[in-house]
């Protein structure tokens, strides 16, 4: 195999054989398998110590054998059998291989090919340490694969420079987060790639480097190379985040002067590539996902390519997406194109890399199926001759055109004015002016164009930005979640005796897995974010002069223009740009503003845990209180009867749910479309869209009952609960399903808003929250909400955190007397009716005063006291449904207004820990996923994103932070679980 790929073909023997006149004609493509050798570095120092075993080990001269540590040595039979794999490469290397030995094998035969005009490319692959930069660049001892090719290269030119000319150039550099940095001269900024009229990848402003000295492009590699992005992993100290690409150009031409002489291009690739163990750890673990995407994207974008490539293997008809990352473009012709190429992969032979070793050798072997075409890139110079012959003819014809103008401008002022004179110093004049728009249009396309391409980089900027900003909130809540589970657990511990003696069984509560996942990807993503934004701040400063530039171009270059239409033309652009740039920053505000949605709700969660703690104090010091029998100041008192009362009617959860419906439905877009609402009547469409939003924001799920809304004369008549089926396992308090709502008939413009306040009135009233959690709405059928609808919801949600904050103003009245019997309608204003009547007074209800004795009774004996109260506890879990399935029967009885049946304080405080002691079981909450914002592949306007701004995005938010801050109401029965 070695010999087939290092040989050269019959062609290339008789072309050099023909050189240096290189008369004979380009040879046909022909298909070449790409190279692949595998590399096994030494065993470290690292590895040793955390008592690895090599596992990986060369049999011949391609074969590697990669055995599984996971195997049970004790099974004799199968021992190292089962999970064994073997893979056969072109050339295997092991750890005895040298660096020299290395290249021979792998890149010399590439060298002649590059200076005969045939293009080639290495590359590194493997995971993080692996020796990818070793192999590539190698140390000062033991130079690696640039420099050995460079030394040969430019061996080469030197002994056949007395016959032909060669123009070596250089460049060098990074791929790091989808952006192309140029490695000799980084104060560049962003390079863009721009692909020519035949196909092939250009880097716009990269700087070239032409030497024919290896020891100094050494030294500006070694420099470039401290220029890359690197981090430490616990794999390398200095590992490489970034794919460095060192590209090296050739052209030859004869030193014999001939008219149609050729010259040919060779392009060298030599490519160290990013360690790929992200890319795998997403695959095993599916937790690096969206960082393997950002910060890797490119190397999964190549190994679809080489997945791709080679099952496509001799058919050259399926097609291979080159476009989804920068290096893939870059690397087109390497894989799919007119290339040799060449494979190093990489892989440590220590058991702890088994996982990436498999994959490594899995992708690398895959690879071998891949074909190239290549053939010799020639540019004809008697091409470039020609041409220069025209440019010379066509100077000459202006100079005479010049100067039988002048001659004839000599000629009017002696004897006035010729009309055929006059006709054709005009058509001169249009041809000129033509030329001239032609140009300044050029120039202001060129300037749009450059400009544009950096909004867009910006944008995606921003966008990776905010996800990492999402992915670390949600890393923080994980962890929050354990700590406040770890203190929650250490306090039922401490207070539940039976437990105790298993405790010391159980020992410490070891971190799960997933928690020290999200501390240490923390710090990761931090740091990303550091480099994100150092790049914005680079780029934006390139727009802003960008910008500058322009906008003077703009200015100046019209006014270069007499003719009226051309400068209408040129208005229009500018125009044209304008709008593109005004569509471009509603896309990003856009974006922005549902990434901002995002960030909310794990404020709102973040919020939600917090309340949990101080609920959680609030009860354990209320037992304090009781248990010892503290006597509490009457304001104090009221205040308790006031947050119990909150609890009950669950006001916070009717604001989440308000807010859940609002954002879902800011998040779908198109349900704002007011155009859309006369469509709402069409169910089966807009329960599909409903269907869809059933997760809230926070990852609750909630399933409330269908209100339907019947139209009548007035338009709507009333609201009933329709009958559901039993609440099954779904239904229960911790796993609150999904919400829902019906409305028949379509929101008419002027859809009675005191229909809607009744129906929102519903939604918000008690009976139809609690009742909700009772049922299931699969048979169900629902509809969007109109804009108006999700309005006037706002607004009562406003109401609600009014009434709250009245009622609180008159507890601290001490005026005020008892607020508790005060009678709230959700809309003060008008002239509704009253939606609910809590019946609760400062009395204590009949099971109440039962309670209390029991309490005292209890308290009075504390060592039985403790029985009596689990028991208590048992007594009223079996006695007392927990409240939404209680209300949900009271709702069936329909009961016109429906009354609280208030808990006492201690069956109010078990009910609420036994559900959250239950919910935080949930320790991994279903965390709502970032929204995962897809960019927009074009230019122009989306008719979705450009509807979104119909509705402001601050009103939902700016609603929940201002009944947030001001009413913050506790809740119990319905705690929101994720
Ligand atoms: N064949 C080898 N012989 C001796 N040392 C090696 C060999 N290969 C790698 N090493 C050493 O292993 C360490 C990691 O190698 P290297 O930095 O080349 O890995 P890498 O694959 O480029 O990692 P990353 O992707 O993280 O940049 C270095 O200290 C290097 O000197």
């Amino acid at each position: 195999m070695l010999s087939r790929l290092n040989a050269p073909s019959a062609e290339e023997r008789s072309s050099r054989a023909s050189s240096p006149a290189m008369k004979e004609l380009p040879a046909e493509p022909k298909d070449q398998q790409l190279m692949v050798a595998l590399r096994i570095r030494p065993i470290n120092d690292t590895e040793l110590d955390e008592g690895a075993a090599v596992i990986a080990h060369k049999v011949g001269d391609q074969m590697v054998v990669l055995m599984d540590p996971g195997e049970d040595p004790d099974d004799a039979l199968r021992a190292n059998r089962s999970r064994e794999k073997t893979f056969i490469f072109d050339i295997v290397f092991d750890q005895q291989a040298s660096q020299e030995e290395v290249y021979c094998s792998t890149t010399q035969h590439l060298v002649e090919g590059v200076i005969s005009g045939y293009n080639a490319t290495v590359f590194a692959y493997g995971p993080s340490g692996a020796g990818k930069t070793y192999t590539m660049l190698g140390m000062d001892s033991e130079p690696g694969i640039y420099l050995q090719t460079l030394n040969d290269l430019f061996r080469a030119i030197e002994e056949t420079s007395d016959d032909m000319e060669y123009t070596v150039s250089m460049s060098y550099l990074e791929i790091y987060n989808e952006v192309i940095r140029d490695l000799l001269n980084p104060s560049l900024g962003f390079l863009e790639l721009r692909e020519d009229s035949k196909g092939s990848i250009q880097i716009a402003g990269i700087t070239e480097v032409s030497t024919t000295n290896a020891q100094e492009i050494m030294q500006l590699l070694i420099k470039g190379n401290k220029q890359r992005t690197q981090e430490p992993t616990a794999a390398n100290k200095t590992s490489s985040r970034s794919h460095a690409v060192l590209q090296v150009t050739v052209k030859q031409r004869s030193r014999l002067k001939d008219l149609s002489e050729e010259v040919r291009v060779g392009k060298l690739f030599m490519v160290d590539l990013a360690g790929s163990e992200r890319a795998s750890q997403t695959q095993n673990r599916g937790k690096r996902m969206k960082e393997g995407a950002h910060i890797n994207r490119s190397l999964l974008a190549l190994g679809n390519c080489i997945n791709a490539l080679s099952e496509k293997g001799g058919s050259r008809s399926q097609y291979v997406n080159f476009r989804d990352s920068k290096l893939t473009r870059l690397l087109k012709d390497a894989l799919g194109g007119n290339s040799r190429t060449v494979m190093i992969a990489h892989i440590s032979p220590a058991s702890t890399y088994f996982e990436e070793s498999r994959t490594t050798l899995i992708y690398a072997y895959r690879a071998k199926n891949i074909k190239t075409r290549v053939k010799r890139n020639l540019l004809n110079v008697s091409y470039h001759i020609a041409q220069y012959t025209d440019i010379i003819s066509d100077l000459r014809r202006e100079i005479e055109h010049l100067k039988s103008k002048i001659e004839k401008q000599e000629k009017e002022k002696k004897n006035g004015p010729d009309i055929r004179d006059v006709q054709e110093v005009h058509h001169d004049s249009e041809e000129d002016s033509r030329m001239q728009m032609n140009k300044i249009r050029g120039q202001l396309i060129g300037a749009f164009k450059e400009q544009m391409e950096m909004r867009r980089s910006l944008m995606e900027l921003e966008n990776t930005n905010i996800e990492l900003h999402i992915d670390t909130s949600r890393h923080l809540l994980t962890i929050a979640d354990w700590e406040r589970e770890k203190a929650h657990q250490a306090h039922k511990e401490k207070d539940d005796e039976n437990v105790e003696a298993d405790g010391e069984e159980e020992g410490e509560t070891n971190e799960p897995h997933e928690v020290s996942i999200a501390r240490e990807e923390i710090n990761m993503l931090l740091a990303e974010q550091r480099k994100t934004a150092a790049l914005k701040a680079g780029l934006e400063q390139r727009l802003a002069n960008t910008k500058k530039k322009a906008s003077q171009m703009e200015k100046l270059l019209p006014k270069q223009i007499i003719n009226k239409d051309q400068r209408e033309v040129l208005r229009l652009l500018c125009k044209a740009h304008e709008l593109e740039v005004e569509n471009t920053e509603l896309q990003a505000n856009n974006l922005y503003q549902k990434n901002l949605l995002c960030q909310k709700d794990f404020v709102i969660q973040r919020y939600h845990q917090h309340r949990l703690l101080c609920e959680e104090i609030i009860q354990q010091q209320r037992e304090l209180i009781k248990g010892n029998w503290i006597p509490v100041a009457e304001p104090l008192e009221k205040r308790y009867r006031l947050y119990s009362q909150e609890l009950e009617e669950g006001t916070l959860n009717r604001l989440l749910l308000l807010h859940s419906v609002m954002f879902n439905s800011l998040r779908d877009g198109c349900d704002l479309n007011i155009a859309q609402q006369a469509d709402l009547h069409k169910e089966d469409t807009s329960r599909d869209q409903l269907d869809n939003r059933k997760d809230l924001p926070w990852g609750a799920k909630f399933e409330l009952p269908p209100i339907v809304i019947e139209p009548d004369s007035e338009g709507y008549k009333s609201s009933k609960v329709t009958p559901s089926k039993k609440p099954g396992k779904r239904d229960s308090l911790l796993t609150p399903t999904s919400f829902r709502l019906l409305i028949t008939p379509p929101v008419h413009e002027k859809a009675s808003s005191l229909s809607m306040k009744k129906m929102v009135s519903k939604l918000c009233s008690p009976t139809n929250l609690d009742l909700s959690m009772k049922k299931s709405s699969e048979d169900v059928s629902a509809t969007s909400l109109s804009a108006e609808a999700l309005k006037e919801m706002a607004v009562s949600t406003k109401s609600i955190s009014l009434i709250a904050a009245s009622r609180r103003s008159k507890t601290h009245d001490p005026e005020g007397g008892s607020s508790l019997s005060t009678v709230h309608s959700l809309d003060e204003g008008a002239s509704e009716p009253k939606y609910w009547k809590p019946s609760l007074t400062p009395d204590l209800s009949e099971s109440q005063r039962k309670a209390e004795a029991d309490r005292r009774q209890l308290y009075s004996s504390p060592r039985r006291g403790r029985q009596r109260n689990s028991s208590l506890e048992r007594k009223a879990k079996k006695k007392r449904p927990p409240s939404g399935i209680r209300n949900a029967q009271m709702g069936t009885e329909k009961l016109p207004i429906p009354m609280i049946d208030h808990p006492s304080e201690k069956q109010l405080s078990q009910t609420h820990l036994m559900q959250h002691s239950k919910a935080t079981k949930t320790l991994f909450p279903a965390v709502p996923a970032a929204t995962k914002t897809k960019f927009p592949t074009s230019l122009h306007a989306d008719e979705n994103t450009l509807q979104v701004p119909e509705i402001s995005f601050t009103f939902p938010s700016a609603i929940w932070h201002r009944t947030e801050l001001k009413t913050k109401p506790p809740q119990r029965s319905q705690r929101i679980c994720r």
